[in-house]
């Protein structure tokens, strides 16, 4: 079926888990920022075939076009082993009456149709590094839009991937919104409540390809941007409570680039939890109480009393998440050089086992040349670096093309480079200035 696609953008960004990762898959609260300025942003355009749906995902070196006829909906395919739209539709409105997010178990029958296509369809090296990524993007695919062919994905981000910043999040959430747009489930580029709703819902799902179970913490930052304080619930009904005026905390945020998986040490807690069950009942839901904590520190911060306060719960945190053995040696360096040069708390944030840790900052005026001292230290030693970002801000949305700048955004992200090249200051304020909220 051949579409006429005008190019399009959308964009989500990453997180900042302040208190509660991992303890949030077990229903305790977690605490977490969006780092509006580190964000994915996938370009829709149309592809090199009506008949073909293509992704360029540079910055996992990730490319592949499918044949739509063959690959997605041959027409040999029977009731019993093909898939049709009919059957897509079905569970697409399974999927989405759902009104808990319990409802929204992956199809079996959907997820195996999508494991052969990928068997069948993708290289040794590519099912083997990018299997999970297909996955998500499958799923989301077949459900969202599976009557559009002939469109290409371009992904491309500014956001460190598997850092513990939520990036398999923020690709979720930009692939649901390009998707509902192309299948008609939404018909504007600016977003209601109701849409966002809806498009935390569906990127969940995308979460639960790329993860298994997931929280819902990260893509509902990416989805509402802000600060939440959210507590996944046994009947479904997930608490998410959007925290307003979220104090600029003084942190820095740094990027051992030490790759992990986030999928592999939610499954390694898991395995602790089923060994030692009352152990890890106390550790978790301290977590939770540190988190419940902290977010009433945050909702009437006073920097003089509040940041020794949040201080020593980034330190019973750290700790206990070393104790469930999902820290490593190179997070703990960045702990170890906090601590002696006495310059705040610091504790590692997202799924750990590399990726970043966040230092929260006793006294930045006061201790300005330790901070300096800090940072090049482990920049020197060991390449370690560091972002300078606000927490909150924009979460989902469109980036206008239309306007008289949208042809330069565009040649930027048809340029053929991975994705933290393209992002000059230039091109940056240019996607600010087009964003539609
Ligand atoms: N720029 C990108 N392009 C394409 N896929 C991406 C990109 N960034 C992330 N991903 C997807 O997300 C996966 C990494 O997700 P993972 O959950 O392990 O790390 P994270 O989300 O960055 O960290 P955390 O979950 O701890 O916050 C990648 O393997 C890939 O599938
Ligand atoms: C480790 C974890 O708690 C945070 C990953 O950013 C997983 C999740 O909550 O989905
Ligand atoms: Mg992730």
């Amino acid at each position: 079926m051949q579409n006429i696609i005008e190019p399009f953008i959308t964009s989500a960004p990453g997180k900042v888990i302040i208190f509660g990762e991992h303890s949030a898959v077990y229903g305790e609260p977690v605490i977490a920022a969006a780092v509006s300025s580190l964000r994915s942003y996938l370009l829709v355009t149309q592809a090199s075939s009506p008949n073909v749906i293509e992704l360029d995902f540079p910055d996992i070196k990730f490319d592949h076009k499918w044949s739509y006829t063959q690959d997605f909906f041959p027409s040999s395919a029977t009731s019993t082993n093909g898939f049709d739209l009919e059957k897509c539709r079905k569970i697409f409105v399974k999927h989405n009456q759902g009104t808990t997010d319990l409802d929204l178990e992956l199809e079996d029958e959907l997820t195996q149709y999508i494991d052969t296509i990928i068997k069948n369809t993708l290289t040794e090296e590519k099912k083997q590094f990018h299997y999970y990524a297909a996955l998500c993007f499958l799923y989301l695919y077949f459900n969202l839009c599976p009557q559009v062919s002939g469109v290409k994905f371009t992904i491309k981000s500014n956001l460190p991937v598997g850092a513990g910043l939520g990036s398999s999040a923020s690709i979720s959430v930009c692939l649901t919104l390009a998707m509902c747009k192309l299948g008609g489930i939404l018909s504007g580029m600016s977003l209601s409540e109701k849409d966002k709703k809806m498009i935390n819902k569906w990127s969940y799902i995308g979460e639960k390809c790329t993860h298994g179970t997931p929280s819902g913490i990260d893509n509902a930052v990416a989805t509402f941007g802000g600060a939440v304080l959210f507590q996944k619930q046994v009947d479904g009904k997930n608490k998410l409570e959007v925290i307003e005026n979220f104090p600029q905390i003084p942190m820095i945020l740094t990027n051992t680039k030490i790759p992990k998986s986030t999928k592999k040490l939610i499954s390694d807690v898991r395995k602790l939890c089923e060994e030692n069950p009352k152990i890890m009942k106390g550790i978790l839901s301290s977590m939770g109480y540190i988190a419940e904590t902290g977010a009433s520190i945050l909702k009437k911060f006073d920097a003089q009393t509040s940041l020794p306060q949040l201080i020593e719960l980034v330190r019973i945190n750290h700790g206990l998440l070393v104790s469930i053995g999902v820290s490593h040696p190179g997070l703990e360096k960045i702990k170890l050089l906090s601590d002696t040069l006495k310059i705040g708390g610091t504790k590692l944030t997202g799924a750990g086992g590399g990726g970043c840790a966040l230092t929260i900052l006793l006294d930045h005026e006061e201790d300005r040349l330790k901070i300096e001292e800090f940072k090049n230290t482990l920049h020197e030693r060991y390449g370690y670096d560091n972002f300078d970002t606000d927490l909150g801000g924009t979460g989902s949305c469109f980036i206008d093309l239309s306007k008289k700048n949208g042809g330069e955004i565009l040649n930027a992200f048809t340029e053929n480079s991975a994705g933290d090249q393209i992002f000059t200051p230039e091109l940056l304020q240019l996607l600010q200035l087009n964003t539609i909220l």
